[in-house]
């Protein structure tokens, strides 16, 4: 219905595939003027109204695009998909997970890899946490390892975000604590020389329905770290600190890498970041 209100108003921009990106704010409006509590959107309705603005800014013809993991970025790839069908769009998607790998697939998107295409002209993924200064906390679904490896290879890295997200100081609305990936032999070994060398504390992340710690993609573990949430942490030493101990993968700590972030509101509306 909306889709033939909006045809009657601008048939080029329905014709175009543009259209669903502006489907969010016109929610709002009609959702508005039956009663306040319905012009709320909810998380998923802030995920999608992110991913379909980041997806309608970066991703141009001819491209190589990273494909984040997480809930966010399920509304990112079906906008992909949406435009190659609509635009004829020649995209290569680069996966950073088993969960992204397949989301490409079964979107019938083309399939890439990093042997074949080693620079990517954006990365698009999703983020648990983003401060004032763009360093983001990722990990929360255990892709961090690949999601970085891609984001290094991008010219771009774009967040998708929910409001929650949204934070002047990592940990204020994440309190999962930053994901480290380890070998597994080495995780009791550097989860002491954390704790010892910045306090907090480290957890094995342990898998819901399986016996046991969370094995990534890499055949890892997850240690998460609560870390102490009222000093001021320079997150680029830290970082590169805890890299330095033997055993461990990598962090969910990205520093320096996010160019932009979009963040879903409540009312619909998008705000962004960029570095
Ligand atoms: O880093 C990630 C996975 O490793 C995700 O991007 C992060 O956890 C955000 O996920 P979601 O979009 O479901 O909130």
């Amino acid at each position: 219905m909306f889709r033939q209100l909006l045809h009657s108003l601008s048939p080029s921009l329905v014709q175009s595939g543009r259209w669903s990106s502006l489907v969010c704010s016109t929610n709002l409006t009609l959702f508005s003027t039956q009663t306040t509590a319905t012009a709320k959107m909810s998380l998923e309705e802030a995920k999608k109204c992110a991913a379909y603005k980041a997806v309608d800014e970066y991703v141009k013809d001819n491209t190589v695009v990273g494909v984040g993991s997480g809930s966010t970025v399920v509304y990112a790839v079906h906008r992909i998909a949406e435009r190659v069908k609509a635009e004829g769009l020649k995209l290569v998607c680069i996966p950073t997970s088993f969960q992204a790998r397949q989301l490409i697939i079964e979107h019938g998107l083309v399939l890439g890899d990093l042997e074949c295409n080693p620079r990517l002209d954006c990365a698009i993924d999703g983020a648990d946490e983003v401060d004032a200064k763009m360093v983001l906390i990722k990990g929360g679904g255990g892709c961090l390892l690949q999601e970085k490896i891609v984001a290094s290879c991008a010219d771009r890295l774009v967040v998708i975000a929910d409001y929650t997200k949204d934070s002047a100081k990592l940990g204020q609305q994440y309190r999962k604590g930053i994901p480290i990936e380890v070998a597994p032999m080495a995780y009791v070994p550097i989860k002491g020389k954390v704790e010892s060398r910045f306090g907090g504390t480290l957890k094995l992340r342990m898998a819901v329905a399986k016996a046991g710690p969370v094995v990534t993609d890499n055949g890892n573990f997850i240690l998460d770290w609560s870390f102490p949430a009222d000093k001021e942490h320079d997150w680029d030493a830290v970082n590169r600190e805890i890299m330095m101990i033997p055993g461990v993968v990598d962090t969910g700590l990205f520093v320096g890498m996010a160019t932009k972030a979009y963040f879903g509101q409540q009312d619909g509306s998008v705000t962004e970041r960029s570095a």
